[in-house]
């Protein structure tokens, strides 16, 4: 049987802040992908958006970052990225995903633009067979998946790219239907083999959204946020807490 082909998945979004359903997400698709028989998953990047997008209620990157970092360190193969936050501005996701392959081919040519991010990619490498192409797919909820027909959010052409030279991963989310949208979409159709569709069996629907609205509450958001999350959180009194 072929080898098979490594691969990084890149979730793009505002995390803000990160929940345990963002960690799930990688771990759903880590191992979806790896059951198919073809991908051996190397890596997950998590990478947030930058501040100027815009987006209610979205906090200083600085603390997003933090929280996302130290929301990882329990895992051995997901690590945070902050080149789009670093950037002047926003940067569109298949800008995110050219960057994120073109380090993953820098280090097979030893380039050393980005030490950080050349220091993890680099553990991809010596686990991976060094003659091997390392892919990128773009990981997401549905819900994000569906963004795609908002008028004027995506270009035809970027997610033409998104589609045709890198590929999604989408895990199911309540109250979206995945499947159907693909189906009727031409150019999301026409690339379906390249959009692997995971169903979350366990769902949950803990979103950044109901993290942020129970701390203007003063409500409890233990159980739904890594603890250290948590109590950076309340540390830096964010998102309305009080301190
Ligand atoms: N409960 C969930 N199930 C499936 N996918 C999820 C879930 N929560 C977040 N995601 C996915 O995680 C990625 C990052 O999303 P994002 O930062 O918008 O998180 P969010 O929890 O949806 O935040 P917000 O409520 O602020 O929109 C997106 O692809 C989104 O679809
Ligand atoms: N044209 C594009 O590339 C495009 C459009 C809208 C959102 N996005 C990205 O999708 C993600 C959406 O995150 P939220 O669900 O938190 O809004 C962000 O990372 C954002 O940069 C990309
Ligand atoms: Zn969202």
């Amino acid at each position: 049987m072929a080898s098979k082909s490594p691969l990084i998945l890149l979730a793009c979004g505002s995390f803000n802040p990160i929940t345990h359903m963002h960690l799930r997400l990688f771990e759903n698709a880590r191992d979806a992908m790896n059951a198919t028989g073809y991908y051996n998953v190397k890596a997950g990047i998590v990478s947030p958006v930058h501040d100027s997008y815009k987006k209610e209620g979205l906090i200083s990157s600085k603390h997003r970052l933090e929280m996302c970092n130290i929301a990882l360190q329990t895992s051995d193969w997901i690590r945070c990225n902050d080149w789009e936050c670093r950037r002047s501005e926003w940067s569109r996701t298949v800008e995110v995903l050219r960057y994120i392959k073109s380090i993953s081919h820098q280090l097979v040519g030893h380039g050393e633009d980005d030490k950080e991010a050349s220091i993890f990619i680099f553990s991809i490498y010596i686990a991976t067979e060094r003659c091997q192409d390392v892919g990128v797919k773009l990981l997401c909820g549905a819900d994000l998946l569906e963004s795609f027909a908002t008028p004027n959010l995506w270009s035809t052409d970027d997610l033409q790219e998104i589609v045709e030279k890198f590929g999604l991963v989408c895990i199911t989310r309540h109250g979206s239907d995945p499947r159907k949208f693909i189906y009727l979409s031409d150019l999301l159709w026409k690339y379906e083999n390249n959009i692997h569709i995971v169903t979350e069996w366990i769902p949950n629907e803990i979103s950044s959204t109901c993290i942020r609205r129970a701390l203007r509450r003063q409500q409890s958001i233990k159980y739904l946020v890594p603890d250290s999350v948590a109590d950076y959180i309340y540390k830096h009194s964010l998102y309305s807490t009080v301190h």
